[in-house]
């Protein structure tokens, strides 16, 4: 049975996210819905969450120090990562102490943290197809690995970043130095480690989104959403959209993939599981146990959208993933360098017909970041993506 008490009494419910970007901002909204007392922790100031959280809290979330501190004091019912870049091994310490319950598992966390602990759970302890790949401490590792089996054209990643940070492709030896250089200089913290993959020439990709929520009987039952297809531009993602039209093989594949990798991480909540896809052979490539940047899309697809997804599976409530209607999603950036900047023509993006616009809030902008997003619903998805792309080009940044 699920109880939730009253914010800000001794009955709180009290959920702690640890990033609090644009996609823990929409898992806090669906939180506070249900009247959940929230806490939204992140690396800098005025983050999105942190702008209608309870509580805001700005700490170093790698820090195992600071992160041991914050929890002790806080002592919410549920830590929720919103984040790779966390100091997971003191959450695994803090959940085996009894301190806190850790979304989906503090295990999970740390296996995801970085792209070693995931890609080695699925191709070598699960035995799911993935790439070829090596893991390389140093410039000269890593041209022996692509010399050694990888080959060209590959892909060089630190081990730890998201949103393409870092990431470059190696088309032959002249891109190998400057590769290195690149992934040194994206890595989001940690050592100079990455991993090199063998370039996968998918005909597509998407991102399953997978649930693990509690059923009637108390067990955990696996619900997957609708696939969302997805374009990334130098590894970040640029629109997606809802469904994606595969064939049954290759969904079923896809869906055997997303199931295997969410079992073995276990735990209760919304998992977005990445895979190329080319006919009807599918690889997988990494997973979130957390909402997914493509699957913003759900926010104009779904009765229930990620967020709202996650909200209730951690928290042991029913799930419905049903699609709405199909729909695309597509980013607007920054565009320029500047604290405080202004949005223009917000009003012409929403009288695109079917659309929706969400500004994240974030205090800072940069040329390359993410600020908002246009969504857009039509019966047809290719029209669904024009439209998206429309109205998120009609949204002009310019300094305030
Ligand atoms: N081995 C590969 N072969 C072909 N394309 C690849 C490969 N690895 C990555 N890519 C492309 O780069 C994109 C980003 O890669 P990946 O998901 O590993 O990076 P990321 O930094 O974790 O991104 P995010 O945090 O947004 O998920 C993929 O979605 C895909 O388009
Ligand atoms: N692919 C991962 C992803 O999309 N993560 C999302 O981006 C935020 C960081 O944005 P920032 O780099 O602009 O601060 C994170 O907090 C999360 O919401
Ligand atoms: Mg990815």
């Amino acid at each position: 049975m699920t109880t939730i008490g009253t914010p800000l009494s001794p009955s709180a419910t009290k959920v702690m996210l640890l990033g609090s970007g644009e996609l823990g901002k929409e898992v806090l909204i669906a939180l506070q819905r249900l009247g959940v007392e929230t806490m939204a922790v992140d690396r800098y100031d005025h983050a999105p969450g942190q702008q209608l959280a309870h509580h805001a809290r700005t700490i170093t979330m790698s820090d195992p120090v600071q992160l041991k501190a914050l929890i002790e004091a806080e002592r919410p019912h549920l830590v929720v990562p919103e984040i790779e870049a966390i100091a997971t091994p003191m959450l695994e310490e803090l959940e085996a102490a009894g301190v806190v319950r850790v979304i989906p598992t503090a295990r999970a966390a740390r296996l995801t943290m970085d792209r070693e602990g995931i890609r080695r759970l699925a191709a070598e302890t699960l035995g799911l197809p993935t790439s070829p790949y090596k893991f390389c401490d140093s410039l000269a590792e890593l041209q022996a690995a692509i010399g050694g089996g990888v080959g060209y054209p590959c892909v060089v990643k630190p081990v730890m970043s998201s949103s393409g940070k870092g990431q470059s492709k190696i088309d032959g030896p002249a891109d190998v130095q400057k590769a290195w250089d690149y992934a040194m200089a994206g890595g989001r913290v940690g050592p100079g480690r990455v991993i090199v993959e063998g370039f996968i020439d998918f005909d597509y990709e998407i991102t399953q989104l997978t649930v693990r929520a509690l059923g009637a009987g108390g067990a955990v039952e696996t619900h997957f959403c609708e696939p969302i297809g997805h374009v990334q531009v130098s590894g970040d993602y640029v629109e997606s959209w809802q469904p994606h039209r595969m064939t049954p093989a290759a969904l079923a594949e896809s869906r055997r993939v997303a199931k295997a990798v969410t079992d073995n991480l276990g735990g209760q909540g919304l998992f977005g599981v990445e895979l190329f896809v080319k006919g009807d052979q599918v690889w997988f490539s990494e997973v979130s146990p957390r909402p997914h940047d493509t699957g913003m899309v759900t926010m104009i697809t779904q009765w229930q959208n990620e967020f709202e997804l996650h909200a209730r599976a951690i928290l042991g409530l029913p799930v419905d993933t049903t699609l709405k209607s199909p729909g695309a999603s597509a980013v607007i950036y920054g565009g320029l360098d500047a604290q405080g900047i202004a949005f223009d023509g917000v009003d012409e993006a929403m009288r695109v017909p079917n659309s929706d616009i969400r500004l994240f809030g974030k205090p800072e902008s940069f040329v390359k970041r993410r600020m908002g997003v246009a969504l857009v619903h039509d019966a047809d998805v290719e029209v669904a993506r024009t439209q998206a792309k429309r109205a998120a080009g009609l949204v002009k940044p310019r300094v305030a």
